[in-house]
């Protein structure tokens, strides 16, 4: 077994970004610069908003964060969206999720310009992904892309199982691995809550993607001997050892699963470093209209 280290690779795609600013720097270039948008204060969402800006600092973009409290009004939320697309500072926004019930997520998501939504929530960005056009990938997705294309993991013809059909990761990873592109060109097999014999399908599996949010859900009799196994889940559950006061847990039970991989990624360190890779990728991409000149 061979851990997937998403945290290593995740800090040498940061190197990377970093030597493309300096370069842009010097040619005096636009310095990428990425928005996020915070409302209320979910510890959870606290922090990842926080590590964003931080990585922003280290591989030298330009970042902004509008903290609103979680009264805001959806039409001054929108209103803030809609000056945000005619900044043209402001490379890319993201706008954390969750939001607040009385919130509609799509709306928000619809009134950020394209070429601005790094998140890559937005409808033309998914139908363009959809058609394998050039087009900012959602950060989680794109982040195990990154990771299988950076370790010697081939895909092509083999049985990927997608485990969670989420608009943010189990129903882009499986359009992802199944287009004509590398990493791609599995045979993808989508489950979700309604799927009858779950076990029977993950037992298929050469590659298994687990994205449902439930801790510790898969088990080493659902894998098959020689998987790669790409735990996307990190639920925070009570850890009163921990000085934070909890632990996180991914979708996989990985005491039991690792033995039987060829290739698994840990929790943390495997797929959420890589998710916020995958947003300065974005991020750079913004910057340079490398999709919308
Ligand atoms: N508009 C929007 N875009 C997102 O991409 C988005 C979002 N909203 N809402 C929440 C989810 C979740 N997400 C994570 C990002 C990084 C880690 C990450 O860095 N995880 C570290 C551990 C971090 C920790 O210690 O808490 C790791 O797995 O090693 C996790 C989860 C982005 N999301
Ligand atoms: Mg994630």
């Amino acid at each position: 077994m061979q851990i997937l280290d998403g945290k290593q690779t995740s800090s040498t795609i940061q190197d990377e970004i970093a030597a493309e600013v300096a370069a842009i720097r010097s040619a005096g270039g636009k310095i990428p610069h990425l928005a996020a948008i915070l409302v209320g204060n979910n510890p959870a969402s606290e922090a990842y908003v926080r590590n964003k800006v931080k990585d922003c600092e280290r591989v030298g973009f330009g970042s902004s964060l509008f903290r609103f409290d979680e009264t805001i009004s959806e039409e001054a939320l929108l209103d803030k969206i809609r000056e945000v697309n005619e900044n043209a500072e402001i490379d890319g926004l993201i706008v954390q999720l969750p939001l607040p019930a009385h919130i509609s997520a799509e709306k928000v998501t619809e009134t950020l310009a394209p070429e601005k939504d790094v998140d890559g929530f937005h409808p033309v960005n998914v139908g363009r992904m959809a058609k394998n056009l050039p087009a900012y990938l959602p950060a989680t997705p794109y982040g195990i892309l990154e990771l299988l294309k950076r370790y010697p993991i081939e895909t092509s013809g083999k049985h990927c199982v997608v485990l969670g059909r989420s608009h943010i990761v189990g129903s882009p990873m499986s359009i992802l691995m199944a287009r004509n592109d590398n990493p791609g060109n599995c045979t993808v097999t989508l489950c979700h809550s309604r799927t009858k014999d779950l076990k029977a399908q993950t037992l298929q599996a050469d590659i298994l993607i687990a994205a449902l949010g439930i801790p510790e859900f898969v088990k080493a009799d659902m894998v098959k001997e020689g998987a790669v196994v790409i735990d996307v889940g990190i639920t925070r559950v009570e850890d009163a050892s921990k000085k934070s006061g909890f632990a996180l847990r991914g979708d996989v039970a990985y005491d039991e699963v690792a033995p039987r991989c060829s290739w698994i990624t840990p929790v943390p360190g495997g797929v959420g470093p890589m998710t916020r890779a995958a947003l300065l990728l974005n991020t750079l991409d913004a910057a340079k209209r490398s999709f919308y000149p």
